[in-house]
């Protein structure tokens, strides 16, 4: 497990290739390390450049992630294909985004749930996805299918907008019997997605999620919900708030689906609403950057040295150099937010958008990860003397986060296709300090 890091340094990553203490504490040696799990439609992403006709002729609804019947969405592929608008076929999946870029950056193991073609040719879509995936994302857990797995294809309007049209395959087979308890229950987190409630009343596909929503209640392990898109959460958004209270341990997602589940524009107010249901929240806001909110003990509770921040909270960010915790471990539980600008202001130029939001989310897993970890390997830590869900501040995770969010919107894959510099050379102290 690569440690996130000491991030006031000008070394934005250091990465400590053994704690000494280890050494004394482990008779073996070697550090224990854990692994996060998620469940996946496992599906490849087509991308292709159309203007806003071509989504009209087909009838095709921007901005949407919309599920097509297989002739019809054959029908698209073929077209463009015949008219070479296909730049690039990647594996792609909100979860199992996430999971590659964990494991990228942690440089260490996720284990993906999801269905794969029992048979592959060479070139076809699950070859490009398992081409794509990193080795460090576990896949022997995958349930073999007689047929095809998922084709995402992303239409990229000429204003940067992406709308997705899905032919599902066999996508939503997963059975619970292809879940293993075991893995998600020692797991330092379990991933799940709100698409994955949206598959048909026959396929397993939701029992497996809750399923494994239960296990890892069970067991202590957060529930990670990422919202997917806001036409999701907006028809049943009565629903998506039980199942948050009931399930789910952090919520991910941005501005719209913010807005869709809580019928509240702000994301700071939208956030402190959805800590009514959870314990943490993640949500990014385009080019306004990203906002953390969670609770921490008031016993716990560290102030930041940054300037107080305006806002519909005001001096929100009073706390941010507090490490979050459950609110049912807290015996006197604080609300505690961060807000942090794009990176650099934003990269000169964007190439694409897609998995800015999964990346964030990626980092914030790989922070929870390692605070798990140092707890099984330095459990007398002073770290651990009280149950926190990170191994950084908020404001930390949050300079984590959208450094991350960067990387991925200067690269044209929603998957990171290495780790972050180790050394930051561009980062000045200066630009953190303020
Ligand atoms: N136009 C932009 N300019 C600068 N940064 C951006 C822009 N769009 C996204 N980002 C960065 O990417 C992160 C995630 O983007 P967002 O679009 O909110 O996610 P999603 O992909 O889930 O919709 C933001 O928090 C921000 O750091
Ligand atoms: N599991 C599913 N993933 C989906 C679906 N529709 C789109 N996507 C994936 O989302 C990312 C982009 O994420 P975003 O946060 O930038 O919007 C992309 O790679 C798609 O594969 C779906 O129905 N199920």
């Amino acid at each position: 497990m690569k440690f996130p890091g000491q991030r006031k340094h000008k070394h934005f990553f250091p990465v400590e290739s053994r704690d000494p203490r280890l050494s004394e504490l482990l008779p073996e040696n070697k550090p224990l390390s854990g692994h996060i799990c998620g469940i996946d439609q496992v599906l490849v992403d087509i991308e292709a450049h159309v203007d806003d006709s071509f989504l009209a002729r087909h009838g095709l609804s921007r901005g949407h992630s919309m599920l097509l019947a297989a002739d019809k969405a054959e029908g698209i592929y073929r077209e463009l294909l015949a008219r070479e608008l296909i730049v690039s076929e990647f594996a792609g999946g909100t979860i199992g985004n996430t999971l590659h870029n964990y494991s990228v950056l942690a440089d260490d193991r996720s284990v993906l749930f999801g269905v794969m073609s029992e048979n592959i040719r060479v070139g076809s879509s699950p070859y490009r996805y398992l081409c794509t995936s990193s080795s460090r994302v576990d896949l022997n857990y995958l349930q073999p299918v007689a047929g095809s797995i998922g084709q995402c294809i992303t239409l990229i309007s000429p204003d940067g907008e992406r709308s997705f049209a899905i032919n599902k395959g066999m996508m939503d087979h997963l059975e619970p019997a292809h879940l293993d308890q075991a893995q998600i229950q020692t797991a330092s987190a379990l991933v799940l997605t709100a698409y994955l409630m949206r598959c048909e009343e026959h396929e397993p596909m939701r029992q497996s999620a809750l399923q494994a929503a239960e296990w890892a209640r069970e067991a202590g392990v957060p529930v990670v919900l990422t919202m997917g898109t806001r036409f999701i959460v907006e028809d049943r958004k009565d629903w998506w708030q039980q199942f948050i209270r009931d399930h789910v341990t952090l919520v991910a997602m941005n501005e719209d689906e913010a807005l869709a589940l809580t019928g509240i524009a702000d994301p700071l107010l939208a956030c402190e609403r959805v800590l009514e249901w959870a314990d943490l929240v993640l949500c990014t806001a385009g080019a306004a950057g990203l906002y953390l909110a969670g609770y921490v003990d008031d016993e716990h509770k560290r102030e930041t040295s940054r300037l107080l921040l305006p806002g519909a909270i005001p001096e929100f960010n009073r706390y941010e150099y507090s490490r979050p915790m459950r609110q049912a471990d807290c015996a006197t539980p604080l609300k505690i937010y961060t807000h942090i600008s794009p990176y650099m202001g934003g990269p000169e130029r964007i190439k694409n958008t897609n998995g800015a939001g999964d990346a964030a989310l990626a980092a914030l897993l790989h922070d929870m990860a390692a605070n798990d970890h140092h707890r099984h390997n330095v459990p007398g830590s002073v770290k651990h003397r009280a149950r926190h869900l990170t191994y950084s501040s908020l404001s930390q995770v949050s300079k984590y986060a959208n450094r991350v969010s960067f990387e991925v919107l200067v690269q044209h894959s929603p998957r990171l296709s290495r780790g972050l510099p180790e050394r930051e050379d561009s980062l000045e102290e200066a630009y953190w300090a303020r």
